[in-house]
């Protein structure tokens, strides 16, 4: 099986209103494969003129048409930048990353838990490398895993080679943890070192669960996957404090605690929502392996104050996807030890998925989806100011629709290394490329 075979075919305009295109649906949406091997679903370009005989109305940014050939919704915007992707390594690598511009992004901010983890500058490089041959127009902007090898030297090497931040991950709690932080205060001269070369700090905010011996009768330690977002707050107000100029992203918030504590800093802390915990709650996770991810879907509160600060024009909060693929047989608990693993999928539907959930409450309009998908995350990274990114040096738009009709793919690739994505099988606002 080639790259071109494991990547997924987007339903593109039109596809739904010819028998050829419709052939390649019906052969392609079970698996994501288009049999005829041909990424024809990316860098399409579109017209972006409308048929004259559908009546529009122009309203915040957006044209709504009333026809029903045309889509509902059209938004056409700058590519998107996801400051917070897993795109792995070998296999599941060549799988996954082609799909980043499927889901509307040209930056992606890289997650360095793999296996083992990229502790030093050099391997983040190379790795950047491989992840470029697979995706020629994404910008990869490379991290490293925080870790006890890494010293203030290594900092100052790493700001030199272009490294852009350090991930730091509390130990055994998520995907490829193992070797992750116990104490953050061990790290005081490392964070001293990134404040002074203007690396970023990406922290995943959470405590460890109090081992479930220990529980009973011990409230002020009862920290349990529903509570260890907040009990992990102070942390970050502490480490702000001691480096206030040292920037920080607390990662993928889950809870209006979260929301608030990145609101109560400086404007060198800033967080990441992903797209999915803007559609989750407990409840989607509790039976269903694909909605479960580290830190969890909390309350339907949570839920609406990261959607609430998400479109709110904040520039404090940003798009980090944590677009987390695994196998799906992983996923199932069926690759060893019966259990399932944290990470949801959500690449190939990265703004897709915003711009559904923004519908939801009346803010899907072209300035509330770049503030948040496109703008206020590269303001924060300093790309422009930096250089990563050169005026002009992209001039593509993304056009978002919806109403196409188009259901997100079952899985991507196929056999036992299959990923399912977020939404499988539901519907999908549609992508497209414009050049
Ligand atoms: O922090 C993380 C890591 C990620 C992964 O699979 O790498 N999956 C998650 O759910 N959360």
């Amino acid at each position: 099986m080639t790259l071109r075979d494991r990547i997924p075919h987007v339903h593109l305009h039109g596809d739904h209103h010819s028998h050829d295109s419709d052939k390649t649906t019906a052969e392609s949406s079970e698996s994501g494969q288009s049999k005829s091997g041909k990424r024809n679903f990316l860098r399409r370009i579109v017209s972006g003129s409308k048929s004259s005989d559908s009546e529009t109305e122009e309203e915040k940014g957006r044209t709504k048409t009333k026809s029903h050939a045309e889509p509902e919704i059209v938004i056409e915007m700058s590519p998107a930048a996801d400051f917070h992707v897993h795109l792995r390594d070998g296999e599941m690598m060549e799988t996954v990353t082609p799909t980043i511009e499927n889901g509307g992004v040209n930056l992606v901010y890289v997650m360095p838990n793999l296996v083992p983890p990229v502790t030093d500058p050099e391997t983040a490089i190379a790795y950047m490398s491989k992840l470029q041959a697979l995706s020629p127009r994404t910008t990869f902007l490379p991290t490293l895993y925080l870790h006890p090898s890494i010293t203030p030297d290594t900092i100052a090497h790493a700001a030199k080679l272009g490294i852009v931040g350090v991930k730091s991950y509390p130990r055994g709690l998520t995907t490829n943890s193992d070797s992750g932080v116990l104490s953050y205060e061990q790290f005081y001269p490392v964070f001293q070192a990134m404040s002074d070369h203007d690396i970023v700090l990406n922290i995943h905010g959470e405590c460890p669960s109090t081992p479930t011996e220990d529980a009973v009768g011990m409230e002020d330690r009862d920290v349990t996957i529903l509570n260890a977002e907040a009990k992990f707050l102070p942390t970050l107000l502490s480490i702000h404090e001691a480096f206030p100029n040292l920037r920080i992203v607390l990662e993928h918030c889950t809870t209006a605690a979260a929301v608030d504590a990145v609101r109560q800093c400086g404007a060198n802390v800033a967080g990441t929502i992903t797209a999915h915990h803007l559609f989750l709650t407990i409840d989607n996770w509790a039976d269903d392996p694909f909605c479960f991810c580290k830190p969890v879907a909390k309350l339907p509160a949570d839920r609406a104050a990261l959607l609430a600060a998400a479109s709110s024009g904040d520039p404090k909060f940003f798009l980090g996807t944590d677009s987390a693929p695994h196998p799906k047989i992983a996923k199932q608990g069926r690759s060893g030890n019966n259990k399932t693993v944290a990470g949801v999928f959500t690449q190939p539907y990265a703004v897709q998925l915003v711009a559904g959930a923004f519908d939801k409450v009346g803010k899907a309009d072209k300035e509330t989806l770049e503030n948040f998908c496109c703008k206020f995350g590269r303001d924060f990274y300093k790309v422009r100011e930096k250089g990563i990114e050169v005026e002009g040096g992209d001039t593509r738009r993304i056009v978002l629709m919806k109403g196409m009709g188009e259901k997100v793919v079952k899985e991507i690739g196929s056999g036992d290394g299959a990923v399912v994505p977020f939404r499988a099988g539901e519907d999908t606002w549609s992508l497209e490329w414009k050049e």
